[in-house]
Order: structure tokens, then C-alpha cells, then sequence
């Protein structure tokens, strides 16, 4: 058979699937009697192709939620999206309707690259529940607390090194997140990100994931039935690319467990989360191997940023460590822009902590102004501004709107809007800790909205809470950030620029971070003993 046989072959099946949903779903519409929600008005069988943004869409999707109301509708090829933009609808759906609303959308490269087992990725389901049951028993509240003394073990390392190479803040707090969730999951300690052949494999494995399932990067993601094409066909080069990521993602999945396996014996190694996984599994009797190495691989970054802080674009889809990341890093920024916050927040620990003992957990609620200070980090700049996408799996009316499901709606939350919202957050795109305090106390708003919704929150809150309030509280405990200066002694400006992506990070800046005291610099000598 030649080519041109062979697409015409294929290309039936593709456009009768494609226009036979168009018409079912048109049918559904009818039927029901409810109009989408509002939404750009689209065009006969493209939709809004033309308007879904392909670049920073939440500030788009913002617009059109201003335009058209907390819930916005909008399609493109056949594919239909929902955007919820107030934190009241949010609710209602994640929330309330969780189980409608906690499915993902299909990605076919997902699972062509052998990344389909990931926590994140899986559809709501058994194999989903199992998985998220384990990783909960390990990561939730009370068990999080156990983690603390790795995680300030790391901070101090951290303080170590900003006294040394203050310049490569960036690098620093990469290879603090990687090191706490490395030593944390698997016993293993990291000394520097960059030549850990563990963190690197993850990250190979974490960059041809995100090369492939960006909205468009490849037609199997429109087309999933192009999946089953031989790599030798003209086009089908991403098969050859398929083949190599699976290779990669296995061996990020087994090397490191069993690296654990291996050093059971050590005390660190066994209270891990991996190590205690094993004895659980083995006590009962049983190999859970295989689910222990997904769970695993998932907490310690199923994916990963490339080394170089300029590529930080989007990486990392359910990585704990990259959103770790892009939170200090904003923590960075808005310190060299806002010295009198600084102050603030400094003044504060040096009334209630002294200046002679470094922060500890104990101090958190006696510190009221810099938990307002690291919750408005999370707002002013979330993380995930689009949150992780959610998926329908059934059909639903919600406030005399239709939103159809037949293959899985896919439902956005858009948490940069929720974080806008002026009826809540007065002059929103200002830096403004006090915000988070009503009649001179704090108040309940932890934007919890940054860690996302319903069944599928996110699993790992609680440690990263407790790594990102511990690192806050020391840095300001010991060092100052301000605007770095040209050799005339002038201050150089920072513009804030945020990268697009899944996770947006600030993108390179200059500051400068020097200990505020000889006492600072002992205390954190003293950490290394
Ligand atoms: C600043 C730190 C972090 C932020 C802002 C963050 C935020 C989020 C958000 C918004 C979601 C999607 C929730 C939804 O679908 O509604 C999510 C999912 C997830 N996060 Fe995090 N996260 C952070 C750190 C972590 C850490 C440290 C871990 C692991 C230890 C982790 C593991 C996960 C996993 C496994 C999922 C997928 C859950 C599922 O689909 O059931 N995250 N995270």
C-alpha cells in the first residue's frame, strides 16, 4: 500500500470520530435545552481556536472572566474547555460536585511516554485512589511533621551556602528542595543538584514530558489515534523519542528505590518514606514494589527543571520541588523590591526571637506578620496560575449552564483570577502583607486556593508549607535582600517577568544578600556543627 492509500485509510476513521462527537454533542446541547456558558463566540468548526491564548493564558482567561463572568466557556477543534474564574464557583465544583469534577484530561503522549502511572496524570478512578490513599499516609499533616528536622537541617545548609555564593541564590534553593525531598522519600542525601545522577535522570525523563505535552507540541495530542503509527512512517519520529522516555522513566523509577533497598541497614535510609513503604509491604506479606517505586517517583519530582535557571519554563508539571522553587524565588524578588516589608518582618523576629537563636517551627504563631508576608508570596504570584486542569466524568447543569462532558470536559481553575478578585484582594497587583489582617489580627485567608481543589488537592501541602515558611523565617532571620548594584554604586533595577508554562517563575534577576550581622554569621557557622 503507498502513502497516500495509508492516510487516506487512517483519515477516515480520524474525521468521522471527529465530526460524529462534534454531532453527538451538538445533539446533547440541543436536547438538554442549555446553552454553554458564556464565552468568546466561536466559529463554525474551529470554535475559538483562533482565541485561546498560547501564551501567560491566564491573564487572558482573566480578561474573559472580567468580559463574560466567574465561568467562561470556550472550544477549539472539537475540544471543549471551561475556565472557572471566582473562587464561589470554584467551590461549588471542585468542592461540592468533587466527584464530577476530579477527573484529569487525557494527554496521549502522557502515556506514549510511559508517564501514565504519575499521581497527577491518572484518571479519577481505582488505580488513582490507591495510589493517592499511600501517598497521603505519608504526607499528610501529622506525618509532614515529622519531616521538620530535614527540612530545617537543609535550611541551615542553605544559610551555609548564601554566605558563600550568595550570587547563585537560584541554584541554592533548587538544590535545597531537590535535597529535602531526596533525603525525605528515600533516605538519600544530595549535596549539589547539578551532579546528582538521580536528579538528573528525573530531570531528562521530566524534559521530553514537557516538550510533548504542551496544548500543540505534537499531533498525537489532537489526533490520539496517530499513536499507533510505526516510528518508520515519515513523521513519526516522536515514536523513536516515545521509546527513549520510557527507557529514562523506568530507570528514574527503579534507581533510586533500589538505591533504598540496597541500604535498608542505615537508620536514615529505613525512615524514609520509601523504607518504611518496604517494611509495611513486607510485614504484610506482600511485593508492592511496583506502586511503592510510582508513589515514590512522583513525591521526589516526577519531572524536572533543566539545570539552567534561564529554561525555566513551565517545567515540571507535578514536581514539589520546582513549585518549591519558583515560591522562594519570588520571595527573593519582592524582598530586594520592598525593603520595608523586609523590615517589617525582621523587626518582628527580633522582638519576639532575639537575634541570638535561629527560627523554629515553635515560633510560627507568635510571628503573625511573616506568615502574612509568606501567604501574600502565594498570592501576589501563584505558583500554578492555572492550577493543574480537572476533567468532567459526567454530565452536569450548573446554575442553568450546560458544560458537556462526552469525552471529559476539561475544567480550569484559574487561580490567578481568584488571586485578582478586588472584592477580596483590594489593589491586588500591589505587594501588600497586610492585607491578611482584619482589625489588627490575622486573619483565616491562607490561600489555600494556591495548592488547588476537592479530591485533588494537592498531596503535598503540608510539607511544602513547612519548607517554604522555615526557609522565609531564616533567610529574613539572618540575611538582607536588596537591589543589586553597578560598579557606580547605582542601584540596578528588576523588572518583574514571570516565564509562561505550567509553573511560571520569575525569570533571572540580581540581588544582593548579605548576613545582617556578625552574630547572623555565627549563628549560621554554627549550624554546620
Ligand atoms: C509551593 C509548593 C507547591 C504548590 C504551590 C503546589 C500546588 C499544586 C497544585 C495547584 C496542584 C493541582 C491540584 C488540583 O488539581 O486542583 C498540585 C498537585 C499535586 N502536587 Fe503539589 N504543590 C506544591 C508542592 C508539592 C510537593 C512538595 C509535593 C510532593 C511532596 C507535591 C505533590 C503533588 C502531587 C502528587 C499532585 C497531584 C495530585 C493529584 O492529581 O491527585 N506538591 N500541587
Amino acid at each position: 500500500m503507498d502513502y497516500r492509500s495509508f492516510f487516506v485509510l487512517l483519515g477516515v476513521p480520524v474525521l468521522l470520530k471527529f465530526f460524529g462527537e462534534k454531532l453527538l454533542r451538538l445533539w446533547k446541547q440541543y436536547s438538554s435545552g442549555l446553552p454553554f456558558p458564556p464565552g468568546p463566540p466561536p466559529r463554525i468548526f474551529v470554535g475559538n481556536y483562533a482565541e485561546i491564548p498560547t501564551e501567560l493564558s491566564w491573564l487572558t482567561y482573566t480578561d474573559w472572566g472580567k468580559r463574560y463572568g466567574g465561568l467562561v466557556h470556550a472550544s477549539a477543534l472539537g475540544q471543549h474547555i471551561v475556565i472557572v474564574n471566582s473562587l464561589k464557583t470554584a467551590s461549588d465544583l471542585f468542592e461540592k460536585r468533587s466527584h464530577i469534577y476530579s477527573d484529569r484530561p487525557t494527554v496521549p503522549m502522557v502515556e506514549l511516554l510511559g508517564w501514565e502511572f504519575n499521581l497527577g496524570f491518572l484518571p479519577y478512578g481505582e488505580r488513582w485512589r490507591r495510589q493517592r490513599r499511600m501517598f497521603q499516609q505519608h504526607f499528610r499533616r501529622d506525618i509532614a511533621q515529622t519531616y521538620r528536622p530535614i527540612q530545617i537541617r537543609k535550611v541551615h545548609k542553605l544559610l551555609q551556602e548564601l554566605l558563600v555564593r550568595p550570587q547563585e541564590f537560584r541554584e541554592l534553593i533548587r538544590t535545597l528542595a531537590a535535597a529535602i525531598i531526596m533525603a525525605t522519600v528515600y533516605g538519600y542525601e544530595i549535596q549539589r543538584e547539578t551532579n546528582d545522577y538521580f536528579v538528573t535522570l528525573s530531570e531528562n525523563a521530566a524534559n521530553i514530558l514537557v516538550a510533548s505535552v504542551l496544548p500543540g507540541a505534537l499531533a498525537v495530542n489532537v489526533f490520539p489515534i496517530l499513536r499507533h503509527l510505526p516510528g518508520w512512517l515519515p513523521g513519526c519520529g516522536f515514536q523513536q523519542i516515545a521509546a527513549e522516555s520510557r527507557v529514562l522513566v523506568e530507570e528514574m523509577k527503579s534507581a533510586p528505590f533500589e538505591f533504598v533497598k540496597q541500604n535498608m541497614v542505615e537508620d536514615a535510609v529505613a525512615k524514609s518514606v520509601v523504607g518504611r513503604l518496604l517494611q509495611a509491604s513486607e510485614a504484610r506479606g506482600r511485593s508492592d514494589d511496583s506502586i511503592i517505586q510510582e508513589v515514590a517517583s512522583v513525591a521526589y519530582g516526577a519531572g524536572s527543571d533543566t539545570v539552567s535557571t534561564s529554561s525555566m519554563q513551565g517545567r515540571n508539571l507535578f514536581s514539589g520541588r520546582n513549585k518549591t522553587v519558583s515560591a522562594l524565588a519570588t520571595f527573593f524578588l519582592v524582598m530586594a523590591l520592598h525593603p520595608d516589608i523586609q523590615k517589617k518582618a525582621q523587626n518582628e523576629i527580633d522582638s519576639i526571637i532575639g537575634t541570638h537563636r535561629l527560627p523554629e517551627y515553635g515560633d510560627r504563631p507568635s510571628l503573625p506578620f511573616v506568615e502574612a508576608l509568606y501567604r501574600e508570596v502565594q498570592r501576589w504570584r501563584p505558583v500554578l496560575p492555572l492550577g493543574v486542569a480537572h476533567a468532567t466524568s459526567e454530565d452536569d447543569i450548573y446554575e442553568e449552564l450546560w458544560s458537556d462532558p462526552i469525552s471529559g470536559t476539561t475544567v480550569i481553575s484559574n487561580t490567578w483570577a481568584m488571586t485578582r478578585d478586588e472584592s477580596v484582594y483590594t489593589d491586588p497587583e500591589r505587594f501588600n502583607p497586610d492585607r491578611f489582617f482584619t482589625e489588627g489580627k490575622l486573619n483565616n485567608d491562607d490561600v489555600g486556593i494556591a495548592f488547588g481543589f476537592g479530591r485533588r488537592i494537592c498531596p503535598g501541602r503540608h510539607a511544602a508549607d513547612s519548607t517554604l515558611w522555615a526557609t522565609i523565617a531564616s533567610i529574613l532571620s539572618t540575611f538582607n535582600i536588596a537591589k543589586a548594584k553597578d560598579e557606580s554604586g547605582k542601584e540596578i533595577d528588576i523588572d518583574v517577568v514571570y516565564s509562561d508554562g505550567f509553573i511560571s517563575h520569575p525569570l533571572a534577576f540580581a540581588c544582593s544578600i548579605t548576613p545582617r550581622s556578625e552574630t547572623a554569621k555565627s549563628l549560621i557557622h554554627a549550624t554546620a556543627h
